[in-house]
């Protein structure tokens, strides 16, 4: 089995809607295209950068449809499917097993703090439905769900657990799964702050909410990396870091302030849906400094 196709950058997509807040395919499409330009190796579509939480299955599924349409065969694709029951999340995974995804994901369930007994077979319920692989999600700030070294591999004994997304902030957490998995298991950085730090602690690839709005640090944050240029990468991770802080700091939510940034690099996705809130008159000012930020360290770092 080759986990090849999974390594690199993996923006997470966004929710693309019309001025009226309606999911919008050529906005999705327009997305997916500015994407495959930059030259990332894959998305995570429909997760809480797509706010798959706010949306109904229909719409889910017409984003997985629009994405797969556009993306198929030109990068790696991974369907977020986690929905508040499970028989919703079946019914996501096998409409993205119909339409060629490389892989399934899902956070584990929510609201209810459940047993992880039942976390545990909502996770295996969702994989026996479909022949995709499936990727874990550890995102305990917004599940309330912690996922231990002992569970994750008590999740490998099945064959089509590949690998975890892991946005747990200790990256020590990320060293202990990729202890568990060893070689045949890929583990995803999930904190985007972070990022260069997860992939030194073991991370083999990066999935992350900030990504797609500055693909370029982050592919050229990878490389250095790779070639062992720490100094360097430090000083992009930290660059990155200010963009991130600038972007979580305004009225609007992260993901208004991102949506209105890409808006500016060519691809408008409209804004964010209730109870996120959208940006106001006064964040426009701070979004033109934000900006200026991603065009100096771009100039900075990729020529
Ligand atoms: C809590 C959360 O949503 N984490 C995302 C996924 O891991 C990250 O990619 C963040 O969007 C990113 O690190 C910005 O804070
Ligand atoms: C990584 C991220 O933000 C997502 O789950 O969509």
């Amino acid at each position: 089995m080759t986990l090849k196709k999974f390594h690199g950058i993996l923006p997470a997509f966004y929710a693309c809607y019309d001025d009226q807040g309606n999911i919008s395919e050529a906005r999705t499409k327009d997305l997916c295209n500015y994407l495959f330009d930059k030259g990332v190796q894959g998305v995570y579509v429909g997760g809480s950068s797509g706010e798959c939480i706010y949306q109904n299955l229909e719409e889910r599924k017409a984003v997985l449809s629009y994405v797969a349409d556009q993306l198929k065969g030109k990068m790696t694709l991974i369907a977020h499917v986690g929905a508040p029951s499970t028989r919703d999340s079946i019914e996501l995974a096998k409409h993205a097993a119909t339409l060629g995804y490389d892989a399934l994901s899902a956070i584990p369930p929510i609201y209810f703090k459940l047993p992880e007994s039942a976390v545990y077979k909502y996770w295996t319920d969702i994989m026996e439905a479909t022949p995709l692989d499936f990727i874990i999600y550890n995102i305990p700030q917004t599940t309330g769900y912690t996922l231990t070294p002992a569970m994750f591999q008590k999740l490998l004994a099945n064959k089509k657990v590949i690998g975890v997304k892991n946005s747990s902030m200790p990256t020590m957490d990320i060293e202990r799964f990729k202890k568990v998995g060893g070689d045949n298991v890929i583990v995803f950085n999930g904190p985007d702050e972070q990022f260069v730090s997860g992939r030194i602690m073991g991370a083999d690839a990066g999935i992350g909410g900030t990504y797609a709005v500055m693909p370029e640090l982050f592919l050229q944050a990878n490389e250095f990396v790779k070639s062992g240029k720490f100094d360097v990468a430090r000083q992009i991770q930290s660059d990155i870091n200010e963009i991130i802080i600038a972007l979580c700091s305004l009225q609007g939510s992260m993901y208004a302030a991102i949506k209105e940034v890409l808006n500016r690099r060519g691809v408008n996705v409209g804004s964010v849906r209730a109870p996120l809130e959208g940006i106001t008159s006064e964040d426009i000012a701070p979004i033109e400094d934000i900006m200026k930020l991603i065009d100096q360290a771009i100039e900075r770092y990729c020529e």
